[in-house]
């Protein structure tokens, strides 16, 4: 059988977040040792597709629906919960708000994007110019980014992601906040990324945009993949489901977005690993390992961003250990004095009075003979 091409590959993808509501929750929860109070909320709930190589897909859903969850995990900006992302080459994001370091300047954000996606210093001075130009931010590029308007962080962002030639260029919601001209120069420069075979993923509201851009749209709708095809297709049922929803009462609307909410909050996670077990035996008759091909699918490439009870213990008893070198060495007694004696770390050893007469050595024996 042919392998399947892709340039992107998500499977069984879920993220799941901690609704921690003060600082002082999310300490309690490190020393807890289950989360079962800690209310949870999954902003993608097994979500499966792939892109091919060269070809630009749109995603769209409602506000809150998990494009961005998406997008910022294939970039590797976060981390899945569960489930495989399998990306074949460098990705480029750009979105308003990620990437730039807002106390430095534009051009110093230039060049330490750059240089965090492989460049040299003569390649980025080569580039330099150009990028400032596609920018057109004026003498701003020298000014620290949290200076500048959402417009111009676009911008910048935009012109860096473009100029670094990237093999995948993820664009989300960035263009919504540039003015008509830059988003003309956007259009075109996507277009010939296009032309160049490049793989485009494009997160949007702007559903023109999309028709104008993307090959293939998938619709996220509260964190599961509702559609993905054609991008015409995907677009007139995503335009019907929004013309629904608009229709719909103000307490309709509510209710309508509190059952999803709730869906999200109780998605349970084993539930749909057997779901998945169960599709998948039914696809592969002949295979007797489901179960466990499934298992290493969902958890084998993930990096939990949760501590392990074990792991809680061990940085746990690491910080003890440390605490207590601390004050060895603060009560200026041996560890085995202290060992011995646990009270005496916290009574200073005596300053002695060491006879001037001695040389350094035997200053030293004296020491330790009288602390004994
Ligand atoms: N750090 C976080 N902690 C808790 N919940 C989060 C976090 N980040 C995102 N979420 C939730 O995950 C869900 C998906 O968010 P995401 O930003 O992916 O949506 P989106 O589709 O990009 O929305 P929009 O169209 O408004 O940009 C939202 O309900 C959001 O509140």
């Amino acid at each position: 059988m042919a392998e399947e091409q892709y340039k992107i590959k998500v499977q069984n993808v879920t993220k799941e977040y901690d609704l921690f509501k003060t600082q002082t929750d999310k300490l309690k929860s490190f020393f807890s040792i289950n989360n079962r109070n800690v209310p949870h909320f999954w902003s993608l709930m097994g979500v499966s597709f792939t892109v091919k190589p060269g070809e630009a897909l749109g995603i769209i859903g409602v506000n809150g629906s998990g494009k961005s969850t998406i997008s910022n995990i294939i970039s590797g900006i976060i981390p899945q919960t569960t489930g495989q992302v399998d990306v074949k080459g460098d990705t480029s994001i750009v979105a308003i708000n990620s990437g730039l370091k807002k106390n430095l300047t534009g051009r110093e954000n230039i060049r330490l994007k750059s240089l965090m996606q492989g460049l040299t210093n003569p390649e980025i001075d080569e580039m330099m110019d150009d990028i400032i130009s596609f920018a057109d931010i004026g003498d701003f590029v020298d000014q620290p980014v949290k200076s500048y308007s959402s417009g111009m962080k676009s911008r910048l962002g935009f012109a860096i992601a473009v100029h670094i030639k990237p093999d995948i260029l993820i664009i989300d919601e960035a263009l919504s906040v540039g003015d008509d001209t830059f988003y003309q120069k956007c259009v075109d420069k996507i277009s010939e990324f296009r032309k160049e075979g490049k793989t485009i993923v494009f997160v949007s509201h702007a559903l023109k945009q999309v028709e104008l851009l993307c090959d293939r749209v998938a619709w996220i709708n509260y964190g599961k993949l509702k559609e993905i095809g054609p991008t015409e297709a995907v677009i007139k049922q995503y335009r019907q489901f929004t013309a629904w929803f608009k229709k719909l009462s103000k307490k309709d609307k509510k209710k309508f977005e509190k059952q999803q909410k709730d869906i999200q909050k109780h998605f349970d996670i084993n539930a749909y690993e057997q779901e998945v077990v169960k599709q998948t035996a039914a696809e592969h008759p002949d295979d007797h390992n489901v179960s466990g091909e499934v298992k290493h699918r969902f958890y084998s490439s993930v990096i939990s961003e949760k501590m392990t009870l074990s792991s809680k213990i061990l940085s746990f008893a690491v910080a003890l250990a440390v605490v207590f070198f601390c004050l060895v060495n603060v009560s200026g007694h041996r560890i085995s004095h202290v060992v011995a004696k646990p009270a005496s770390l916290f009574k200073p050893t005596k300053v002695l009075e060491v006879p001037n007469n001695r040389t350094h050595e035997t200053k030293l024996v004296y020491k330790n003979h009288h602390q004994k």
